[in-house]
């Protein structure tokens, strides 16, 4: 919790008010043994009623004071705990926005997920009981001891053996605790995971008749955490009778030396009322400890979770330097790529120039590199070896947002967002206008279909609105990238889905975009409309140049264009 004192700070008023207000109480509980011996001693001892009412009165006056104290303090603390617990989950999701790939990679999902939800939840709840009982309740202990002993020595001095002894006992089960509970959250990570990948995957589950074998897949893990939760409240709770047990006799051996020294005239009965009082609020306070170690353990491992995502280190360095990139030539220099975390070279030795304007169609077999081509462009990763240039200028020397705010990347997979049709699409720029939009979309060939929705471009896609095909998904994603007009236009297989005439429509329309286009794709038909293509084998950049070249000069191309002919050809005379 140390960790995230620098989140407490803005509070450190409201804190320092929760805080006062609970010592205002404790200062009250720790009075009223005392109050109640003079009651005893001086006024039912003595049948004095005056002092009985006087006394009696003070004690009703300052319980109404700490009843308010508590109330506000509450108020307080409630403020503080959700407030820190807000500022947290807002600078994980901040600093989840700068991840780079490879620290993407160390946490999954559904991880992230637990940790921006139960976890800072645990540290709330914590802090909340960190204002209201955690410190008081050591205080109680500490203020029980001190005043007993005040009350009367000799009789206090048992506190003094069994205290210690049962804290130790707190301590050990603490240290335990906090390694069962981090065990608690992974497992919870799994609930999440299982869940996260059934709710995605739910079309398929369906069509391959898989409920029988999630449902397994989802006991097994809600087994797994209901199990690791038992255990460790199974350890915190056994140590409440334990604890009880070592208190109440404390308290028995008060009572039955107090009664001793009374009936010898050397204590009066109100002081031996007084220390019992005492030691039952110290055996309430420990009681209170398992709930304080629960919290504790449960924050501590939460706490540890959420500093891991606050401490990562961004990988990739961005600079200073912001530069408008003129005309979007592209440059490979001996490029060489392994992604983080493996020994796989994917990209060997990589060098080409695409100039200004140009169309380049990116081929190769499944694995063969295509993709991670793409992502060293934006610098999602950093290369091995090599340099990438854009206008001759090394991208690793500019500004990240910069160079990435001028590239236009198409995913393989189209994913929108939910909103309308106008967001989803706008998404790609801030404060687009409704007429860039529209230009957009009409690019993408995409605007008759949107003009045929409900509402059209006001029309909500997504949860409770309408769902797209994938290859009107495709072009509503090319018309996201179109919209900030990139200077670099990277298509990975975005017209997978799209008929070959509506392809040949889009790549047309893109012509009249002054940008350098990228495009990953698998049909001739496609490729030989490009200015040139990049033909890639494992990585490694085995031919380069026009359709009619290639055809000429590459066997791998010539392979690719033959089968791709002979199915076109069998597909022409099934359909006669
Ligand atoms: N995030 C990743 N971490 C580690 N290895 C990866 C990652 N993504 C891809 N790879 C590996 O890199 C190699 C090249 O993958 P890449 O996705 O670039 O191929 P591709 O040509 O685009 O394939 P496809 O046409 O099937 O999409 C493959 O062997 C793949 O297993």
């Amino acid at each position: 919790m140390l960790k995230f004192s620098s989140f407490l700070k803005p509070y450190r008023i409201s804190m320092s008010i929760a805080l006062l207000l609970m010592l205002t109480e404790l200062a009250v509980e720790l009075l009223h043994p005392l109050l109640m011996a003079k009651i005893i001693d001086e006024g039912i001892l003595q049948e004095d009623l005056s002092v009985v009412i006087r006394w009696g009165g003070v004690m009703i006056g300052i319980s109404l004071f700490a009843f308010a104290s508590g109330m506000i303090n509450s108020f307080y603390a409630a403020h503080v705990s959700q407030s820190f617990g807000f500022d947290i989950r807002k600078q994980i999701f901040v600093k989840v926005q700068q991840f780079t790939f490879e620290n993407l990679s160390r946490f999954p999902a559904a991880s992230l997920i637990t940790r921006m939800t139960n976890d800072i939840t645990q540290l709330q709840n914590t802090l909340f009981m960190g204002l209201r009982i955690m410190l008081r309740a050591p205080l109680l202990v500490i203020g029980s001891v001190i005043m007993s002993f005040f009350v009367n020595p000799v009789l206090a001095s048992v506190f003094a053996f069994v205290i210690p002894v049962v804290i130790m006992m707190l301590i050990w089960i603490m240290k335990r605790g906090s390694h069962v509970f981090n065990k608690v959250q992974s497992m919870l990570d799994n609930v999440n995971d299982v869940l996260r990948e059934n709710l995605i995957g739910m079309r398929l589950v369906k069509a391959y008749v898989r409920r029988e074998h999630e449902i397994k897949r989802f006991s097994l893990a809600t087994n797994s955490l209901r199990d690791s939760t038992v255990t460790a409240l199974r350890m915190i709770e056994t140590s409440m009778p334990i604890l009880l047990f070592i208190m109440n006799i404390a308290i028995l051996f008060i009572l039955w030396t107090g009664r001793a020294q009374v009936v010898n005239g050397n204590v009066q009965v109100g002081e031996v009322v007084a220390i019992v009082n005492y030691g039952l609020r110290i055996t309430s306070a420990l009681s209170m400890f398992s709930f304080i170690i629960m919290f504790l353990s449960r924050s501590h491992a939460s706490a540890s979770r959420i500093s891991e995502v606050l401490e990562t280190k961004i990988d990739i360095e961005s600079h200073e330097n912001v530069h408008e990139f003129k005309h979007g030539k592209v440059t490979f220099e001996h490029v060489s790529f392994t992604y983080p975390g493996t020994d796989q070279v994917v990209l060997k030795d990589i060098s080409f120039t695409a100039n200004a304007g140009e169309t380049i169609a990116v081929m190769g077999g499944t694995g063969s590199g295509k993709s991670s081509l793409f992502q060293l462009l934006p610098r999602l990763y950093e290369v091995d070896s090599g340099r990438v240039y854009i206008d001759d200028i090394s991208i690793d020397s500019i500004n990240m947002q910069n160079l990435r705010g001028q590239i236009g990347l198409v995913p393989q997979e189209a994913v929108l967002f939910t909103g309308s049709v106008k967001e989803n699409v706008a998404w790609g720029k801030e404060h687009a206008s409704f007429v860039e939009i529209i230009e957009a979309a009409q690019a993408a060939q995409i605007h008759e279909t949107i003009e045929k929705l409900p509402a059209k471009y006001e029309t909500r896609i997504g949860q409770k609105g309408v769902n797209l095909s994938g290859g009107q998904k495709q072009r509503m994603s090319v018309a996201r990238a179109l919209v900030r007009k990139p200077k670099l236009l990277l298509l990975d297989d975005s017209t997978s889905a799209l008929d070959v005439k509506t392809e040949i429509k889009l790549l047309t329309a893109l012509r009249d975009y002054s940008c350098t286009i990228f495009l990953i794709t698998q049909k001739v038909s496609s490729a030989r409309e490009a200015d040139k293509i990049l033909l890639l084998d494992d990585g490694v950049l085995i031919a380069e140049g026009s359709h009619e070249e290639l055809i000429k000069t590459s066997s791998l191309y010539q392979k690719i264009y033959h089968s791709q002919m002979m199915e076109e050809l069998t597909d022409v005379k099934a359909t006669n």
